[in-house]
């Protein structure tokens, strides 16, 4: 559904997106992480045909993204959306689907189907009048009142508290579950692993690290492990009356239990401490190289 190929965006000799590839097949959830300024907005903007790539290709449900064909296709939520705050919710989504086209029952049907999912009250309030969480759903209602099959979603749930945030990246995992493309950007690390079929992550405009959260994590992550001794071992310290030797291999924890039985004790219990994605994405970001042109 999303064929991405050395994508590439230089603004004047600052790269901001460099060498970037990945696909995303139908009716999945695909991340796109990375700290500030590693390139998302920049790459999802490509997807969207908003910002022309320097070099590289990107194909969005089977046009190119800088095809105006594309665009009946796609549903984009911006970071920041700024609404008509004198529109009631209801009268903007009409205002845009008219602009899509949809048939005015269509469009009425729609619009209260997704704001009814999205549990949005006072709908008949002007958008002004609203808090940001609402008008956040605004903002996702009229990604879908052209009923797209991709949508491209930057940081959905920024800035949201916390009932909010859950409720639109549940909301963003159903959007997949019945059969649309999901890419979207994230700064929480968390809801990524949530609800992502697959993830890239980005760091100063190269995708570091690509692939499922599981894939990623066997690949990059490493499993530590804690052996807790009766006895004293080498390169153990003392927690709690126990002894604590945190290893990286099972060899290692077998040496530990050799080393503890010499010593006249035993292992007492063995804990498995495996990394978060935010522990991984800290590595990557402290190892990957530097890209041309980047300060
Ligand atoms: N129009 C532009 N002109 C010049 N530089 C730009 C432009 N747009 C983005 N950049 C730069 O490109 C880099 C990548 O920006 P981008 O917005 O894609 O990052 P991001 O990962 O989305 O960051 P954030 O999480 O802060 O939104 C940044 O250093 C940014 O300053």
């Amino acid at each position: 559904m999303i064929e991405v190929e050395n994508l590439r965006k230089e603004y004047g000799g600052f790269t901001a997106v460099e060498g970037s590839s990945f696909s995303v097949p139908e009716g999945e959830v695909f991340g796109v992480v990375g700290p500030n300024g590693a390139g998302k907005t920049t790459t999802l903007k490509m997807l969207a045909g908003l910002v022309e790539p320097t070099s590289g290709t990107a194909r969005v449900a089977g046009f190119d993204a800088e095809d105006p064909e594309m665009r009946k296709h796609l549903g984009f939520l911006p970071e920041e959306s700024p609404l008509y705050e004198d529109m009631t919710a209801v009268s903007y989504l009409e205002f845009f689907a008219d602009l899509y086209d949809v048939p005015e029952e269509v469009a009425r049907e729609r619009i209260h189907d997704t704001l009814d999912r999205l549990d949005l009250q006072h709908r008949e309030r002007k958008i002004g009048d609203m808090s940001k969480g609402m008008t956040r759903k605004v903002a996702i209602a009229r990604s879908l009142v052209n009923d797209p099959d991709v949508l491209i979603y930057d940081e959905p749930a920024s800035g949201l508290d916390p009932l909010t945030t859950n409720y639109i990246i549940e909301f963003t995992r159903d959007l997949a579950e019945s059969g649309k493309t999901v890419v979207f950007s994230a700064h929480n690390l968390f809801h990524v692993e949530s609800i992502c079929d697959r993830v890239a992550v980005m760091n100063d405009g190269r995708i570091v690290a690509r692939g499922s959260v599981e894939t990623i994590r066997e690949e990059h992550g490493r499993t530590e492990y804690r052996v807790y001794t009766t006895v004293e071992v080498a390169g153990a310290v003392k927690e709690n009356g126990r002894y604590c030797r945190t290893v990286e291999s099972m060899e290692a924890v077998e040496e530990t239990r050799e080393r503890a039985e010499a010593a006249g004790g035993e292992v007492a219990d063995i804990q498995t401490e495996t990394p978060s994605l935010e522990d991984i994405f800290l590595e990557l970001a402290a190892e990957s190289p530097d890209v041309e042109g980047r300060p």
